[in-house]
């Protein structure tokens, strides 16, 4: 067993949760069109409704000429035919396509999970392809955030664990991770379930841990693969009214894959991807 493990936080050793979440119901009226009608009842911290503050300056995210091929028995399968793409910052970006047109493997590349077998892709200026291994794996853990389409909980860890580990692992210092895991599970309106492991949580709930672990570290980007593909469209709805709302209260950028036509319409941008290229 890893040394750092240890026994499940008890609720009185922990925070007890701010009036923010009690205060969800306000800012789940103020939500986008699609999500207002599903959100009865879902409780969210309020939104702050006000533009993203200062982002630093250019695009998050650019992405020139990105192709990639991987070997397969002998020959080589094409996936990405020249991809161009810009992010900017407070952005919800989506990626949309078919299964197979190429998505996960693009949204790796964005990442720094994989490199591109030409073409240049730059977080904030900086070519990816440019930083050594270690420098590449340094902006991964503290730029970017992960979300995939299996939540990436440990079970036996509570959801405030769970969120902890992440800043544990991101050498966030001790003394800030109660206040941060207590704010990050009231963001994603789970402050009265922080104690739940996954398997006490539904589907939707423990997508919404998953993206309390994601951003806990505050990282400037949140890649999200198809974050609600398994989740009904209520509970869909909710996990993007909490994307919405960390762009504005974290002042984040997300890019996400998805196939779900019916949450496009609370994206900023659309990229829409076919057979490895973006069309229209
Ligand atoms: N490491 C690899 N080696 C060989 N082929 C790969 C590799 N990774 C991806 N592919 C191929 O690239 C194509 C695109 O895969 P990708 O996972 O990016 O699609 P996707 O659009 O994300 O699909 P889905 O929506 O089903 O997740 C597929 O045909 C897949 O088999």
């Amino acid at each position: 067993m890893m040394r750092w493990l240890r026994k499940p936080v008890q609720p009185e050793e922990a925070a007890a949760p701010s009036e923010t979440a009690a205060a969800g119901e306000a800012g789940a009226a103020e939500a986008e069109p699609i999500t207002e009608k599903l959100l009865d009842g879902v409780s969210l911290p309020e939104r702050v409704p006000n533009e993203v503050q200062e982002m630093g300056k250019g695009p998050i995210l650019t992405v020139r000429e990105v192709h990639r091929t991987f070997p397969v028995g002998g020959g080589e399968i094409h996936v990405l035919k020249g991809i161009n793409m810009e992010v900017n910052p407070g952005q919800l970006v989506m990626l949309k396509g078919r299964s197979g047109s190429g998505k996960t493997t693009l949204l790796n590349m964005l990442g720094g999970l994989d490199q591109p077998s030409s073409g240049d892709i730059l977080f904030r200026g900086q070519a990816l392809h440019q930083l050594n291994d270690d420098k590449r794996t340094l902006l991964r853990r503290n730029d970017i955030g992960f979300i995939f389409q299996a939540y990436a909980l440990l079970p036996l860890l509570s959801a405030w664990e769970n969120v902890e580990l992440s800043l544990r692992m991101a050498g966030v210092p001790p003394q800030e991770w109660k206040r941060r895991v207590t704010h990050c599970m009231e963001l994603v309106g789970l402050g009265k379930r922080m104690f739940h492991r996954p398997f006490e949580l539904s589907g939707g709930e423990q997508q919404r841990v998953a993206i309390a672990k994601a951003i806990a570290h505050r990282p400037k980007l949140l890649l999200a693969d198809e974050p609600t593909a398994n989740l009904d469209s209520q509970m869909g709805a909710q996990v993007m009214a909490v994307f919405k709302n960390i762009i504005h209260t974290e002042q984040m950028t997300i890019c996400m894959t998805t196939h779900d036509p019916t949450i496009l319409e609370v994206a900023d941008h659309v990229y829409e991807m076919v057979d490895g290229k973006f069309i229209g």
